[in-house]
């Protein structure tokens, strides 16, 4: 069995805004082993993005973790590492600023392909350069042999050696995405979260560069998470996959599990909103009636309750448990069990 990298535990991190909390993660657990990808998925605001941040510590300064929360990575919790109790509001962590520690972690151990990388690069030094720069930060090596690394990693993702010296605005979008994944793999971490990587580019280029990631996961061995509202795009990469909604997750398991025996209404409609995974058919989509609750006020119950099709009086009132439905597949639903193996899920391409 291989050894687990990271183990998400219970992980709840909300914002305090005027008059009250934004309750974007809510008690997500999972875990990745060395080597793996997951694929996050999940509508706009269901709170993606804050799991990845929450795992980096990248976080919004207005954002608190629920006192519980644990990110153990390599065996380390983060939370108890660089977090302290909160002084005005009881049951909250918040995070240390600069905690020497965990920039260690950051970039060299775990990095990001943020969204909107496409302008992550400073205008006015040569993308070659800043990437070289990154390196410097964090290993005692000469200009050298960081150039030759630069180089390395150009020719795995993709861009002609050449344009190492080159400024970002000479660079086409897709090639910047690439020049990010280039940074990203620069310190050779062990884990990278990818945050829409592709999704600012045209369909073609998103493509390529997702076979690109695919290929070099296989080849660096790295574990990935992937974030990203379309599940197309996980079906094919993702040994995994964790579906979120309104701040809770509510299906995991192997992509094949979710996929093929999905356990949750939530995917079950998601599944239904995206085109056919393998594009043979050209299906009419189906929107999800109504739309996510607002986080600062979520519904008693089931979040997703009030669109469901499934749903019943105990899913207005009560919070659903996790269900292990099958081994390592669960769905936090009242009727998982009953409706494992009744709903309409997808094709994965396994
Ligand atoms: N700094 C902040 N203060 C208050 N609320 C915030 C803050 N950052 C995010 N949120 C809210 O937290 C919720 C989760 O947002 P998050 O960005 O994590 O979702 P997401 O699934 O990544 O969405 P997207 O794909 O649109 O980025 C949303 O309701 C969002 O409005």
């Amino acid at each position: 069995m291989a050894k687990t990298l990271l183990d998400v535990r219970n992980l709840s991190v909300h914002y305090k805004i005027q008059g009250g909390w934004v309750y974007a993660v809510d008690d997500v657990s999972f875990k990745l082993e060395k080597g793996e990808t997951m694929g996050l998925v999940g509508e706009s605001g269901c709170g993606k993005t804050t799991t990845g941040y929450g795992i980096t510590q990248l976080l919004a300064s207005n954002a608190y973790y629920k006192e519980g929360s644990k990110v153990i990575f390599d065996g380390k919790d983060f939370v108890q590492m660089s977090t302290v109790p909160s002084k005005e509001y009881k049951e909250y962590r918040k995070i240390v600023e600069y905690h020497p520690e965990m920039r260690k972690y950051r970039w060299k151990r775990i990095s990001m392909i943020f969204q909107g990388a496409m302008n992550a690069f400073n205008p006015v030094f040569k993308v070659g350069d800043q990437i070289i720069e990154a390196i410097k930060a964090h290993e005692d090596v000469t200009d050298e042999e960081a150039r030759k690394r630069v180089e390395r990693l150009y020719k795995l993702v993709g861009i002609p050696v050449d344009r190492i010296d080159n400024y970002p605005h000479e660079y086409s979008g897709g090639m910047k995405q690439r020049a990010m994944i280039a940074m990203a793999l620069a310190l050779n971490p062990d884990l990278i979260i990818a945050d829409e990587p592709t999704t600012a580019l045209d369909v073609v280029t998103q493509d390529r560069i997702l076979g690109e990631m695919a290929r070099l996961q296989k080849r660096e061995k790295v574990a990935m998470i992937l974030i990203t509202h379309d599940v197309s795009v996980v079906a094919e990469m993702a040994h995994k996959m964790a579906v979120m909604y309104a701040g809770h997750l509510v299906e995991t398991g192997t992509t094949r599990q979710v996929f093929k025996e999905t356990a949750h209404p939530y995917m079950e409609a998601l599944l239904a909103a995206f085109p056919n995974i393998k594009k043979e058919k050209k299906e009419r989509l189906k929107a999800i009636p109504g739309s996510p609750p607002d986080l600062s006020n979520p519904p008693k119950g089931c979040r997703f309750a009030p669109r469901c099709p499934y749903a019943k009086d105990i899913c207005l009132e009560e919070e659903p448990p996790v269900i292990e439905v099958a081994p390592g597949h669960y769905s936090k639903c009242h009727f998982a069990e009953e409706l494992y193996g009744e709903l309409g899920g997808g094709e994965s391409n396994e």
